[in-house]
């Protein structure tokens, strides 16, 4: 559900889909660093909201937050950083000036 809004979030605000990331642009975005506090109890069947906010933007690195709601209670919260890499030699690269300023919105 994290990577699905992580995926959501390239495709319709960076404007780069993870299609275009790993296919056409042969790079990837791994994940680096995850935590999440679980701060109340879901239940199966409950639909949760996900949202996603921008914490920092590095050279090579983005570091998201992500919450999840249902019932205006917030049921978790994620923080994590994924880094833009080449699948030529899997090491960083900088993000594009076009994906940097998306990103930034
Ligand atoms: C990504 C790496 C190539 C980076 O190599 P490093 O030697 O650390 O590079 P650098 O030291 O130059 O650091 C690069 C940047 O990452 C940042 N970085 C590196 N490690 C960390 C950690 N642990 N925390 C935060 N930031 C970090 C660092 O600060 C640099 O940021 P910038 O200033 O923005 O450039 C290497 O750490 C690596 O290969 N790690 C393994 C990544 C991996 O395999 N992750 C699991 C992937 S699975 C996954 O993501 C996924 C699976 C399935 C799905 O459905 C979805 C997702």
């Amino acid at each position: 559900m994290l990577n699905a809004t992580v995926e959501d979030w390239f495709a319709k605000v960076v404007g780069t889909s993870f299609a275009e990331i790993h296919v056409t642009n042969r790079t990837a975005i791994p994940v680096v660093s995850l935590s999440i506090d679980f701060r109340q109890v879901s239940r199966l069947g409950e639909i949760l909201s996900f949202a996603l906010a921008v914490d920092r933007i590095g050279k090579t690195s983005v570091t998201l937050l992500i919450n999840a709601e249902s019932n205006d209670e917030v049921r978790l919260e994620a923080r994590l950083t994924l880094v833009h890499i080449s699948l030529e030699d899997y090491r960083p690269r900088i993000w594009s000036d076009e994906m940097k300023i998306a990103m930034a919105k």
